[in-house]
């Protein structure tokens, strides 16, 4: 179907197709930098990711160091309709210097900042609490040792400071997202003294105001990991009761609720209570396992919630999944194409007039109309969103991805 006949079949159920692709490609999608290197980082003297988290699968072409992963960065871009953030963790530091967590200074990410200016694009941050010795116990915030929680907090300090000065020079604030790995692998007998000691050093952490024109402090709850299957510490109650408190911004991430809980009913319920919103979009298969996100119902029910509820101004919506099963740029550009597909058909949807359907308890128009408008040619309105942006679509993507994937896997 071209494009305008699809124009005219949306117009007819009063939906303008023009609003709604002018919306899209304002929505800033913050993509995550360790999918490419399947949760690595650049330091010089890490090991395996810890905390729960890992990668699995051996496809050639891992980026190796910040320049390879910026190359695949751009490439990714470039099949991505829209101007995007790019989402960095500590542990990706782009320096010959060797500093520990505790060290790490703006300098040492100077170098994705004059990238991030020339590309266009946000920068998202997050301190990394996890591949590193002083995290080998499955404890970071909450270690019963005050030096080891001495030492995640100043790291975490550090990180603020960075990501606000990141904020500063892009003129856009970076979202400084917060997860520790901390929990228990067998039942434990103090549960309150864990997330005291937790609770306690995310306010020391925290001390201090920074502009929120540079930063957004966001919190990241899981139900489980690996190695910390008896407890979490910072589990879903902890943290979004953390965020009500001090006011930060609470991190919804797919992966990190029971498979049966619907994350996208979550997003109406917080947001009476806080006032930012911070998106993990994944796809978890029985647990966390962070695959590459797909257009289903998961993720249609996402991002109708946040068009419906007109959430989308106070929520930053990140992907997190990794797979090194496949090649590393396609699983991000098609995670991130997903994505927008799925907001996309949100934005699409005769919004009005199913809402006056459920306010007049006409559950019959309410269904009729859902089942019928997924008959609607909303593929032809992505394809006129990339033939816009001279992006391909269909088989032809496979192409681009194939080509770059043959370029680096030499690697
Ligand atoms: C690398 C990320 O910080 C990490 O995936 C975290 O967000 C998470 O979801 C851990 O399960
Ligand atoms: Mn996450």
């Amino acid at each position: 179907m071209t494009y305008d006949s699809a124009r005219a079949a949306f117009a007819d159920w009063g939906v303008d197709t023009e609003a709604a692709i002018k919306t899209l490609l304002s929505i800033p999608i913050s993509v995550h930098c360790w999918q490419g290197d399947d949760v690595g980082g650049f330091e010089r003297k890490t090991g395996a990711s810890g905390g729960g988290i890992q990668a699995t699968g051996n496809y050639p072409g891992r980026a190796r160091n910040a320049a390879e992963l910026r190359a695949d960065l751009e490439f990714a871009y470039s099949l991505i309709p829209g101007m995007h953030r790019l989402n960095l963790h500590a542990f990706y530091l782009d320096t010959d210097e060797t500093p520990d967590r505790d060290a790490i200074e703006y300098r040492h990410f100077a170098t994705w900042v004059d990238w991030a200016k020339e590309q266009g694009l946000g920068l998202d941050f997050n301190p990394t609490f996890f591949a590193h010795a002083k995290a080998d116990d499955n404890l970071t915030l909450s270690h019963p040792d005050a030096g080891i929680r001495a030492f995640w907090i100043e790291h975490g300090r550090r990180c603020r400071e960075i990501a606000a000065r990141m904020g500063a020079e892009l003129g856009s604030p970076a979202v400084n997202n917060i997860w520790v790995p901390d929990g228990s692998k067998d039942i434990p007998v103090d549960r309150m003294a864990a997330r005291r000691r937790l609770e306690a050093s995310l306010d020391a952490m925290l001390a201090g105001d920074l502009p929120k024109t540079q930063i957004i402090d966001a919190v990241e709850s899981k139900l489980f990991g690996i190695g910390v299957e008896a407890m979490t510490v910072g589990s879903h109650e902890f943290y979004m009761g953390y965020a009500i408190r001090r006011g930060t911004a609470l991190c919804l991430d797919m992966g990190h609720f029971h498979p049966t809980e619907s994350v996208a009913d979550k997003l109406s319920a917080v947001a009476l209570s806080v006032d930012h919103m911070l998106l993990h979009v994944s796809r978890p298969m029985r647990w966390d396992s962070d695959h590459v996100v797909l257009l289903n119902d998961d993720l249609l029910a996402m991002a109708q919630e946040l068009v419906f509820a007109d959430l989308l101004a106070r929520t930053s919506i990140g992907l997190d999944f990794f797979d090194a099963t496949i090649s590393r740029t396609a699983a991000w550009v098609l995670g991130v194409r997903n994505m927008q597909k799925a907001l996309l058909r949100a934005l699409l949807l005769p919004q009005d007039r199913l809402k006056s359907a459920e306010a007049a308890l006409d559950y019959t128009t309410r269904l009729v109309l859902t089942e019928e408008a997924k008959d609607l040619p909303f593929a032809a309105v992505w394809a006129e969103v990339c033939a816009r942006a001279n992006m391909p679509t269909g088989a032809a993507l496979l192409s681009d991805l194939d080509a770059y994937q043959a370029s680096v896997s030499g690697r």
